[in-house]
C-alpha cells in the first residue's frame, strides 16, 4: 500500500519540516509513504520526492532544478507527468518521456501520472484508455521503480472523486499494461479513502488538498494500514 502527499504549491520549508516531524512518530510498516513538497522545501528525508525535475545534471534552464539539486538532498524520487504540468504548463508527452528516461537511468523511483479530461471520460472507457495509452508513449512500463498514479483531470481538486466503477474499470485496464503499483488520485479524502483502497488493482493513493493537514494525512496512513492483512 502506498500513500503519497502532493503539496503542489503549498507550504513553506518551515511548515514542511514541521509536517515531517509529525510523521516521525508514525509506524509505516508495510505502507510506503511519500511526500512531494515544493522545490523550496526539499530536505534530506527518506519520504521526500520532487514534484518535477528537468532532465539534466545542471545547465541553463531558468526556473528548473535538475539532478545536481536533487542530489544535494539525496532525493531519489520524482513525480512526473502530473496533470497540472501537462495541462497548465503545457508539457508535451515527448518532454515528459525525456524526463522519465533521464531519471530512470539515474535509478529514481518515478511516480508517473496519467488521467483523462472530462470530455474523454464522457466517451467511455475505450476512449479513456486510448488517451491514457498516449500518455504512456515513450514510458518504460516495466521499469521496476515505476509507480503509476491514475488521476482523472476532472476529479483533481474538485471534491468530486471518480466513482468506484470508474476507478475499477480504469485500473483493471491499466493493470493489463503493467505490473507496476497503480495509485488513484483525485479528491481522495478521509471519508472515501477506505472505499477507494478496497477497489481491485488500487495499490494506494496520491493525495493533494487533503494531505495538507498532517493529522488528516496520518489518519489516511492508518486507514491504509487497516487494509493490509
Ligand atoms: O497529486 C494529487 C492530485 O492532483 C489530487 O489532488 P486533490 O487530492 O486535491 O484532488
Amino acid at each position: 500500500m502506498i500513500v503519497a502527499a502532493n503539496f503542489k504549491m503549498h507550504k513553506t520549508r518551515k511548515e514542511t519540516i514541521e509536517y515531517l516531524k509529525e510523521l516521525e512518530n508514525v509506524e509505516f510498516t508495510r505502507v510506503k509513504v511519500a511526500v512531494f513538497p515544493p522545490f523550496s522545501a526539499l530536505v534530506e528525508n527518506d519520504l521526500i520526492g520532487a514534484q518535477n525535475a528537468y532532465p539534466a545534471q545542471n545547465g541553463a534552464y531558468t526556473g528548473e532544478i535538475g539532478l545536481e539539486q536533487l542530489n544535494e538532498f539525496n532525493i531519489k524520487r520524482v513525480l512526473l507527468g502530473h496533470s497540472e504540468r501537462r495541462h497548465i504548463l503545457n508539457e508535451s508527452q515527448e518532454f515528459i518521456a525525456k524526463k522519465f528516461d533521464f531519471y530512470k537511468k539515474e535509478g529514481f523511483e518515478i511516480f508517473y501520472c496519467v488521467g483523462e479530461p472530462l470530455e474523454v471520460r464522457k466517451q467511455g472507457i475505450k476512449a479513456v484508455m486510448e488517451y491514457i495509452k498516449s500518455q504512456f508513449e515513450g514510458i518504460d512500463l516495466e521499469y521496476e521503480k515505476l509507480i503509476i498514479a491514475y488521476e482523472p483531470v476532472w476529479a483533481i481538486g474538485t471534491g468530486v472523486s471518480a466513482t468506484t466503477e470508474e476507478i475499477k474499470e480504469t485500473h483493471e485496464e491499466i493493470r493489463k499494461l503493467t505490473s507496476a503499483p497503480i495509485l488513484y488520485g483525485g479528491s481522495v479524502k478521509l471519508n472515501n479513502i477506505s472505499e477507494i483502497l478496497d477497489i481491485p488493482n488500487v495499490d494506494g493513493v496520491l493525495v493533494g488538498s487533503a494531505s495538507l493537514d498532517v493529522n488528516t494525512f496520518k489518519e489516511m496512513i492508518n486507514k491504509a494500514k487497516e487494509k493490509i492483512q
